[in-house]
This record gives structure tokens, sequence and C-alpha cells, in this order.
């Protein structure tokens, strides 16, 4: 016994994911499985059709109750508890060995807990500080067609904000799709926190990925905010009791706690893309994306949305990448990637990439009308530069 290796909390974890992911695959069998009995009734399809699914739905309930059966958190009990009877209260290591019975026993009751929370709550493991690796991506949609993404290799690190910008059809999208796991790579590799992405791991890794989208008339189901930001959560079977707090928690932090009994469809376009954040924050993501998520708003909507975007910036507690066309946008960014033919031209702070604005007007994109004033001063011999918005150009001025 004297090498036996005992679990740590990082095994509970793994078995946390693995258990959720099997669950996942029987939430969607039991999906498809409807939908195939509801076109049976209306006559569409024949019984054998049917019959797949009612087979892959029972192969789904075998996979997770055996994963459910996970011997090894008994056995460590076990194990601990028969070291400490063999062990008296004289001898040196006794403390240890008490100590290692109580993490067992902890270990123990997180199983049984994970099991009845179908693997709820399961980190993502953080092997490294490095939130995104692109290592020479390589994409094209179809055997003769050109790599829509072409060689991208990058190192995001966590907490950054990136703004991801290009011309129409430089790859942005393309970009992004493979980054949340929705297109597959025909070259490269990729990480995200140190975890190769693997076809075995890819729905794990997505659980940890938030993505916020253009349009926010697409993203409600629910009746009210809360129904909403609910939905998700009622998803990955977060137990009714803790989903209040979460629930709460996530509209604070996009300043729409006081909504939570509006109707979703009644608010203004900047609030509903709050909402679609909130909903995203509800699932505790490591990584944000937002897709264009500004586009489709008034002024006023851009800016409460970029507003909340800077501050979740400014917690430092997740990685945002931000795929935009709104040049003042990168202004917000830490870093920015420019996409041009599928390939990354230029990646920077943004004043690394505004220094070179005749490079920015070749491939199509505009100056952010801040830089283009501060450019028209340097010219009459007035030197700023680096401002964020109007705001702080202002000051700079009022202070020369
Ligand atoms: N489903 C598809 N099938 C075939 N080609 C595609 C598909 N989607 C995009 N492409 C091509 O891939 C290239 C990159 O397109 P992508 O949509 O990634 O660019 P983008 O920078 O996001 O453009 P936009 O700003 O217009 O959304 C373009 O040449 C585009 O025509």
């Amino acid at each position: 016994m004297s090498d036996y290796k005992f679990l740590n909390d990082s095994d509970l974890n793994d078995f946390k994911l693995k258990l959720n992911d099997l669950n996942d695959n029987l939430t969607r069998a039991g999906k498809k499985l409807v939908i195939a009995k509801s076109k049976f009734s209306k006559r569409e399809v024949e019984k054998d059709f049917v019959n797949e699914y009612v087979n892959q739905y029972k192969n789904a309930k075998k996979r997770y109750l055996e994963g459910c059966k996970d011997e090894r958190f008994y056995d460590n009990l076990k194990t601990a508890k028969l070291n400490l009877s063999k062990t008296s209260k004289q001898e040196e290591n006794y403390n240890t060995i008490l100590n290692q019975y109580k993490k067992a026993k902890l270990l123990y009751k997180g199983y049984k807990e994970t099991v009845k929370e179908r693997g709820f709550g399961g980190e993502l493991n953080i092997i490294n500080n490095t939130a995104l690796k692109l290592n020479d991506i390589k994409f094209k949609y179809r055997e003769n067609h050109p790599f829509a993404v072409d060689g991208v290799s990058v190192k995001i690190e966590h907490g950054n904000y990136v703004a991801i910008i290009g011309h129409n059809g430089s790859g942005k999208s393309t970009l992004s799709k493979i980054i949340i796991g929705v297109l597959e790579p025909t070259q490269g590799s990729i990480e995200v926190y140190g975890n190769k992405v693997t076809k075995g791991n890819i729905n794990i890794i997505r659980k940890f990925l938030g993505i916020v989208f253009q349009n926010p008339d697409n993203q409600f189901i629910g009746s009210t905010v809360r129904d909403d930001i609910a939905f998700g959560l009622e998803n990955r079977r977060v137990a009714p009791s803790k989903m209040n707090e979460i629930i709460i928690n996530a509209a604070k932090k996009v300043n729409m706690e006081n909504f939570l009994d509006h109707e979703p469809l009644m608010l203004s376009g900047g609030q509903k893309q709050r909402v679609a954040i909130a909903s995203a924050l509800a699932l505790s993501p490591n990584i944000l994306i937002f897709d264009e998520a500004t586009s489709m708003l008034d002024p006023k909507g851009k800016s409460e949305v970029k507003q909340i975007m800077v501050e979740l910036k400014n917690t430092r507690e997740k990685t945002i990448f931000s795929i935009t066309h709104d040049m003042d946008e990168i202004l917000n960014a830490d870093k920015v990637m420019v996409m041009n033919k599928g390939k990354l031209v230029r990646f920077g702070s943004p004043k690394e990439i505004l220094s070179d604005k005749n490079f920015l007007r070749s491939i199509h994109l505009d100056i952010p009308f801040v830089a283009q004033v501060e450019e028209a001063l340097q010219n009459v011999g007035i030197e700023v530069s680096g401002s964020e918005n109007l705001d702080e150009l202002v000051e700079k001025i009022c202070q020369i």
C-alpha cells in the first residue's frame, strides 16, 4: 500500500468534466429521438428510422450510467481508511495519514455529489497561462478552394482583450469558427490554456468558451430575462437552488439586475446584447468571444456594449476576443489581430497597429476617428497620440 497514489482534486475535476460530457451526449441523443418520433407520427419517416435513434439513445444512456460508476473514489477511501487503522497516534506519520483519510472522504463525497449533479461544476484544466495558442492554422472550405485561413499562428495570454479585424472575406469568421470548434482546421493545432484540442476533448473545451453573436434577437428563448439567463444553466443541469445567485451575479456584471422580470423582446438592442453577455457569463467561460456583437446596434447600444466589454476587460478574469468591423473598438483592446486574405498580417497593441496607417488603408481598413484626428493634428505640428477615445484626446489637447 505504501506506493499507492492517492486521488486529488484534479482527478475529481476530470471525472466531473467526463460525466458532464456523457450527460450532454445523452441529452442530445434524447432530443434527436424526440424529433425522430415526431417525424414518425407525421408519417414522414419509417419505423426503422426511429429505431436507429432509439439505439443511439440506449447506447448514450449505457455509456452515461457506466460513466457514473467510478470505483476509484471508493477504493481511494478504503485504502486511506485501512492505512489509518494500521497507524497508531504515536507514529510520526500519523497526521499525514489522517489528512489523507480526510481528503479521501471529501473526494468520495464530491464523487457522490458529482453523480447527483450530473457532472456540473467542472473547471477547465489550466495547464498554463496561455489562453489560446494557434499553431500554423490552415483551413479551406473545399478541396479546390484557396485557404480561407492560411497559416495563422498566435499566442494570447490570459486576461487579454483581443480585437480581430480585417476587410470582408479576410477570414475573421472562419478563424472564429475554428477557435470555437465549429470548424476543424485542415492543418495546424490549437491549445486552450495548455490543453491541446482534439476530437476527444473539443466538446469539453467548448464549455469554457462563451459566445455573443451579432443579432440579439436570435439569441432569446425565455419569456423573461431571468428565464433566458437560466436556459443555458438548465441545459448544464445546474441545481435550481444554485441558479438564482448565478443569474443575479451575471445580470449585475452587465448592469441588468433590475430587468430580470422584463420581457427580452421589449428591451433595446444594447440591453438585449447585455442580456446575451449575461447568459454567456452565467456559464463561467474562461474565454468570451464577441462575434460582431455591436454591429447591429444603434450608437447608444454600441456604446453600452463596448462599455461592458471594457469593464469585463478591467477585471482580467476572462480572455476576450472581439471580431469586429468597428475600428474605433480596437482602441479598447490590448492586442489587435489584423487579418488579410486568410493571413494574420499584423499583431500588436493598438498603438503599434495604428503606427502604420498607410498599411491599414492599403488593406481597405478605416482608421479610427480619434486616430484620424490625431493624425490631422500631427500634420500641423501638434504632437498627440495613443488616445483611447475622444474625451482622452480633448484632455491631452487642453494640456498642451
Ligand atoms: N461556407 C463557406 N463556403 C465556402 N467559402 C466560404 C464559406 N464561408 C466563407 N467562405 C470564404 O472564406 C473566405 C473567408 O471568409 P470569412 O467569412 O471567414 O471572412 P470574414 O473576414 O469573416 O468576412 P466578413 O467580414 O464579410 O464576415 C472568403 O473568401 C469567403 O468567401
